[in-house]
């Protein structure tokens, strides 16, 4: 099996040649240059990524959903009953979530992961359980290292087989009642604000229940001491196990070569966390939507992704994600399907 160390030391820079390629070609097509905006820029960069062979192409996606449940949620910081981690869990095998909904309008098969939630089994989940829940960050590490490097490596690989098997577009979600706290220790820890900046009401805590929340992200860092430089350290100790499944996630489409949206808060916390760990990673970044957590602009900014959409979303589970895949899809058919100035007869002069 591979490690860690050399999958990501295979992660392969972006094609700078199919790059300037596919920009002259963007260039060429029938408009103005440059009026298609970021879908432009968009499809340069999907032209970079070595596993998509030089052209922007998105045939088969895959939402990646990371479920599991957090100790810290017994310091009184998520109003959502924790079980809803696991009913939500079942019902995404139904198709009834936000998610699956938003998933089918972008032909996208949505994967549910369960890596820790606080129940048996569920039927027709993928059975990657670690524990029943983290432990409680405010006390001590989520997780143990070992538990962190195994469930990382499961997870590359997951997503690695899933590679194999065609699909050409990851996207990530996650599902777990109290998240929000670790993602935003997370978050602080890896760039440097203070918790009260980047706390904020997740799935609808009452504002005067911030200051709390703050404080036991304070607590859990102060307590776990997480290791800036190190990534997984920071997973480890004061993430999650839907969090550290992110993070795989993300390497294992890197590693590939292969474009990964992200979706909301959550994943931007994973998103650091992988950079941190391997900062190829950020090339195969496509940032989906402005979440609506507190400290979104904050974890993008750092992440340096400015969002395709803004559209007060904070639902999770990969919905942003599934929803920017339709943004992929356009900019590669502007790429692959428009026609060309050359073929009309029009000649623009230069602008500069
Ligand atoms: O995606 C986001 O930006 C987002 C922002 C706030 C909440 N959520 C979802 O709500 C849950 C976490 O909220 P909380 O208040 O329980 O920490 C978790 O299941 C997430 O999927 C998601
Ligand atoms: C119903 C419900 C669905 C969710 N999806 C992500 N977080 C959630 C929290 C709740 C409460």
């Amino acid at each position: 099996m591979q490690t860690l160390t050399s999958l990501l030391a295979a992660i392969p820079a972006l094609d700078q040649g199919a790059m300037a390629q596919a920009q002259q070609h963007i260039d060429g097509l029938l408009k103005p240059p440059g009026s298609l905006g970021r879908l432009e820029s968009l499809a340069v960069q999907l032209a970079g990524m070595p596993g998509l062979g030089g052209k922007p192409q998105s045939g088969k996606k895959a939402i990646i959903v990371m479920c599991a449940d957090h100790g810290v949620w017994h310091e009184g910081v998520a109003i959502s009953p924790q079980v809803v981690t696991a009913i939500q869990a079942a019902n995404m095998t139904h198709g009834t979530t936000g998610v699956c909904v938003l998933a089918a309008q972008a032909g996208a098969k949505v994967h549910v992961l369960d890596v820790g939630i606080d129940s048996d089994p569920i039927p027709g989940l993928i059975n990657m359980k670690v524990a029943r829940g983290s432990n409680n960050i405010a006390t001590g590490p989520a997780m143990s290292a070992t538990q962190a490097q195994e469930l990382l490596l499961e997870t590359i690989r997951y997503t690695r087989e899933q590679a194999a098997d065609g699909v050409q577009l990851f996207g990530v979600g996650e599902l777990g009642m109290a998240n929000t706290t670790p993602a935003a220790a997370i978050v602080s820890v890896l760039t440097g604000e203070e918790p009260e900046s980047v706390v904020g009401i997740g799935a609808n805590l009452p504002e005067s229940k911030l200051a709390h929340k703050a404080q036991v992200v304070r607590r859990a860092i102060q307590i776990n001491q997480p290791d800036v430089n190190n990534g997984l350290d920071v997973l480890a100790k004061v993430g999650g196990f839907d969090l550290l499944g992110m993070t795989g996630v993300m390497i294992g489409a890197a590693s590939c070569g292969l474009p990964v949206v992200l979706d909301g808060f959550l994943s931007y916390a994973s998103a650091l966390a992988a950079c941190r760990i391997e900062p190829k990673v950020k090339d195969y970044l496509i940032p989906s939507h402005l979440s609506a957590e507190k400290g979104a602009r904050i974890a993008l900014q750092n992440l340096g992704l400015e969002p395709y959409l803004n559209m007060g979303m904070r639902l999770g589970e990969g919905s942003g994600a599934a929803l920017a895949m339709q943004l992929v899809d356009a900019a590669c058919a502007m790429h692959n399907k428009m026609g060309t100035l050359a073929n009309s007869n029009i000649v623009l002069p230069e602008s500069k």
